[in-house]
Formats: structure tokens, C-alpha cells, sequence
């Protein structure tokens, strides 16, 4: 299966009225245009927008994702993977998928949507059989719905509000990350599907929130350990809400050295959309 962007012109012809509206404008962002950057101009170096939310923020915050001692990163809510290219780039691996012709063989041999995974466990990884750690890190890549392999990248398919999710991802950093078997970095992007319904939204939203939370506590890497006050990261994807706001004053700024809220530039500015940046994570 080619995942070659349809042609807005294409998509533009057949939408109401409403959608033209969102899609002139849509193609019209500069960081839309800006994913097609490299040699073929239908196929984006960025699976999303959403890459610049990231260097945006990796550029005005301290570089925390290119710090050296960064080995372990997870990316909750990954799928498409422009989070997951942005990180396995920083961490030297390239996104080869699309030029790389041994690689395309590969994916072409094991199937396409479903390519790699292994039922029993429903872990499919692009990443080659000897430990990441060996190289240059690992990064752990979750979401509800497949992904395109990125190489460098371990994805898990599954949901994350599952009470499994932190087990399998804490196997596989026990298995491939430091000494101490946590993650350097944790990022969550994850957004639950709107219902329509405030209140609904708004706890789905602080669910969310809970899980990331309470995945943190058990596998971040603390400060001391780093060495670095600075060190032991989470990036939170979050809706403004009174209620965020309460979970953040009582649940994450105790334990953590600074908490920013961020809105990137590439966020839309009529999204409630932001993050809260934590950085120095002083332990659960
Ligand atoms: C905004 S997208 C992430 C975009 C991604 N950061 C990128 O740059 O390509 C949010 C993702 O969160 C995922 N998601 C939402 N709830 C989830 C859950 N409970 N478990 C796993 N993934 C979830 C969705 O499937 C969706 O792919």
C-alpha cells in the first residue's frame, strides 16, 4: 500500500463548502508547506505538522531532547510518527524509509498495514534484531492504530489506557535502556477522540493525564540520576480546563524541578491545545 499523500486538489474537488474552507487553509500553512522538503514534493519529510510543534519546543526549551545523555525516549500517542522521526533523527538515526530500496523490500515482503506485527503480542518493530542500546538508544513508540516503521523505532500498537501498556513498554526499557532501565524522556501527545460533550472531553482528557502521570512515576529517569537538574523529562499534551490546571499545581509540580506551559508556534492559535513541559524529575 503507497502512503503517498492524496493531492489536495483532488480532496479539495469533492468537499463541501465547509471542508474547502479548512483545506485552502489547511494547504495554505506554512508548516504544512514545510513538510514537503525533500526531493519528491508529494512525499512530506514530516508524517505531520506536529514535528514543528516539537523542534519548536526542543529549540525554545533547553534542548532537552538533544541533550547527550538523551538514550531512552518514549513517545506516547505516536501514530502517524512525526514525533518519532524528529526524535530518532536527534538520536542519529535517518528516516531511510522512503529511499532506502533494501528497507522497502523488507516492508514489501512482510505485508503493508499489518507488516511486522506479531500477533500474539500485537509489538511490531522496523528496529534490526540486536538491542538498540547497542547503537545509539532506544525509542518506544505506542498508539491505538498502526504506524508506518521509522528506523530506530520500536512501535507497540496498543492502548495505552490498558493496564498492560506499562508493563510492555517497562519490559522493553528494562531490556534496552540504561542502567537503571527507565526512559530519559517521555512525550504524550495522545488526544482522546471528542465526543461533542464538554464534561465527557474534559475527563477523557484528565484519564489521559492520570495515565501518563502515574506511567511517569514509574519510569522516568530522576534528575540525580541524570546528573543534571534539568534532567528526567516529560512533555504533556493538554487542553486548557480548571481541572488541568489543579491536576498540574497538585500532582506535577511537587515532583518536578520546573513546570512550563508551552504553546508552540505550529499549534493552532484556536486550539486550547498547549503542553506542560517538566523538567528535572525529583522522583515519585
Ligand atoms: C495528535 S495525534 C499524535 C501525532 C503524533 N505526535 C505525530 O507527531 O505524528 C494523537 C494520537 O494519540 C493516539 N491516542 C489517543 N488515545 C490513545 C490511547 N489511549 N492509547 C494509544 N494511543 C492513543 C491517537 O490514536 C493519535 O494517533
Amino acid at each position: 500500500m503507497a502512503f503517498r499523500p492524496t493531492s489536495p486538489a483532488l480532496r479539495a474537488k469533492s468537499a463541501p463548502p465547509s471542508s474547502k474552507l479548512w483545506l485552502a487553509r489547511h494547504f495554505d500553512d506554512p508548516f504544512v508547506r514545510a513538510r514537503h522538503v525533500g526531493a519528491d514534493p508529494h512525499t512530506p519529510a514530516f508524517r505531520a505538522r506536529s514535528a514543528f510543534k516539537l523542534l519548536d519546543i526542543d529549540d525554545k526549551y533547553r534542548r532537552f531532547l538533544r541533550a547527550p545523555h538523551v538514550r531512552a525516549v518514549v513517545d506516547l500517542g505516536a501514530a502517524p510518527g512525526s514525533w518519532s522521526q524528529v526524535v530518532a533523527g536527534f538520536m542519529g538515526f535517518s528516516d531511510r524509509t522512503r529511499d532506502d530500496p533494501e528497507l522497502r523490500a523488507e516492508v514489501a515482503a512482510t505485508g503493508t498495514a499489518t507488516f511486522g506485527i506479531k500477533e500474539s503480542t500485537s509489538v511490531w518493530s522496523d528496529a534490526p534484531e540486536k538491542p538498540p542500546s547497542s547503537r545509539r538508544g532506544i525509542i518506544i513508540a505506542v498508539d491505538r492504530l498502526p504506524m508506518w516503521p521509522i528506523p530506530g523505532v520500536t512501535s507497540l500498537q496498543m492502548d495505552f489506557l490498558t493496564p498492560e501498556a506499562s508493563t510492555v513498554i517497562g519490559e522493553l526499557l528494562r531490556a534496552h535502556a540504561n542502567a537503571e532501565g527507565k526512559a530519559d524522556v517521555i512525550l504524550s501527545d495522545m488526544a482522546a477522540n471528542s465526543t461533542g460533550n464538554k464534561i465527557a472531553d474534559t475527563e477523557n482528557a484528565l484519564d489521559i493525564c492520570k495515565a501518563v502521570w502515574s506511567f511517569t512515576r514509574d519510569h522516568l529517569r530522576t534528575a540525580e540520576s541524570v546528573g543534571n537538574n534539568r534532567g528526567g523529562v516529560l512533555l504533556i499534551k493538554i487542553f486548557q480546563h480548571p481541572e488541568l490546571q489543579a491536576f498540574r499545581k497538585k500532582q506535577l509540580e511537587p515532583h518536578f524541578h520546573s513546570v512550563l506551559y508551552v504553546k508552540p508556534e505550529a499549534s493552532r492559535s484556536e486550539s486550547s491545545e498547549g503542553y506542560w513541559l517538566c523538567l528535572g524529575f525529583k522522583g515519585p
